[in-house]
């Protein structure tokens, strides 16, 4: 079932033009609206809680259109980069707000603040002011308040750019956590490939007001459709080659991709893979944490190979000057 879907949304403003054609977000999907600074991320979220109006198209909530609905009626819950608490308020008083504007009886006020707490892992720190909670506490307080009201879609804004990498990383978890057990449909936006990767059922890849294309992580990450989301999710490996009969060849690396002419073939670094032989020369490399990262000279092309240490079957300190290789791995950028 759709639970939110875009169709033919457009907005404009004098130097920005937003444009989407469809975006369908299934019940009780993760998905994640990913792309650089200033591609319409934003905006689109601001659209879809109805703090923002499109020009053109519609927005559905269960097939429902409902751009003239404010947000208070749209059964949203949402999360904001920077937090907005009310500084002068308990993180208790905070939850239960949304619920004293709906005058809900007082116990059973209590009731679902306690849960909602809990959820995010906040027993016992409800009496606390925003200012005695650290950065990462303070959002799991406004996650507390999106979902005391148990919306049917939660929104999130870039709800772990303010905490430092660790606590990121934890709340993150937590997030994916929560909207499991819940089975709430969510849509999230960063910009961070890795965070959109470890979190989304399907990532939405903008690019200046458009989406280049949505799929499963995976599938964006090994068969991206353009160079943009190839570059945006990783380092990649794009070869512009001319096809015969149906292979592109590089040296002695082939690659069937079925068609002629010109193609570009496209393939992770780490889908490269090391053996004995001469087909590349080795032009540098350099060491990861138990990885290492080839930069390797095939034809007059240069790719870049990433293996775990264990995989490559020599000592890195006796690194021969050529290798073979083996791409496992690729598709064509259309
Ligand atoms: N109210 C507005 N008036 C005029 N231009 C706007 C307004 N809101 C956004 N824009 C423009 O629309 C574009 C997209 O902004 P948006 O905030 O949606 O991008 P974003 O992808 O979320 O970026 P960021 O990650 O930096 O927040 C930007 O060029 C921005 O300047």
């Amino acid at each position: 079932m759709v639970r939110v879907e875009l169709r033919g949304v457009v907005k404009e403003w004098e130097d920005f033009r937003l444009e989407i054609g469809e975006l369908k977000v299934r019940d009780g999907e993760f998905l994640t609206l990913l792309g650089p600074s200033g591609c319409g991320k934003t905006t689109t979220l601001r659209m879809i809680a109805g703090f923002e109006k499109p020009d053109r198209g519609e927005i559905l909530f269960d097939g429902r259109r409902v751009n003239g609905l404010p947000p208070y009626e749209r059964g949203i819950g949402i999360v904001f980069q920077d937090y907005a608490l009310f500084p002068h308020m308990t993180a208790f008083k905070n939850v239960a707000f949304g619920l004293e504007m709906k005058k809900l009886p007082k116990a059973e006020i209590e009731r679902k603040v306690r849960w909602a707490l809990r959820l995010v892992g906040l027993e016992g720190l409800e009496n606390r002011y925003p200012e005695q909670l650290s950065g990462g506490q303070q959002q799991r307080v406004a996650l507390a308040r999106a979902l005391v009201v148990e919306p049917d879609v939660l929104l999130l804004d870039e709800p772990l750019s303010n905490l430092d990498a660790k606590i990121r990383e934890r709340l993150r978890g937590e997030i994916k956590r929560i909207q499991r057990e819940l089975g709430i449909t969510t849509i999230y936006v960063t910009h961070d490939q890795e965070e959109a990767m470890a979190v989304s059922d399907r990532i939405a890849v903008m690019n200046v007001g458009r989406i280049e294309q949505v799929g499963k992580p995976l599938e964006l990450y090994y068969r991206p459709k353009t160079e943009f989301v190839a570059r945006f999710l990783g380092l990649s490996n794009i070869l512009e080659l001319e096809a015969e009969n149906g292979m592109a060849c590089l040296g002695g690396l082939c690659f069937d991709v079925g068609r002629e002419g010109k193609v570009r073939v496209f393939f992770r670094p780490e889908s490269v893979h090391i053996k004995p032989g001469d087909a590349a020369e080795v032009l540098d490399y350099e060491l990861l944490p138990g990885r290492i990262r080839l930069r390797l000279g095939i034809g007059d092309k240069v790719i870049l190979a990433e293996r775990f240490l264990d995989e490559i079957p020599f000592d890195v300190e006796e690194m021969p000057e050529r290798v073979g290789i083996e791409v496992r791995s690729f598709s064509v950028l259309g």
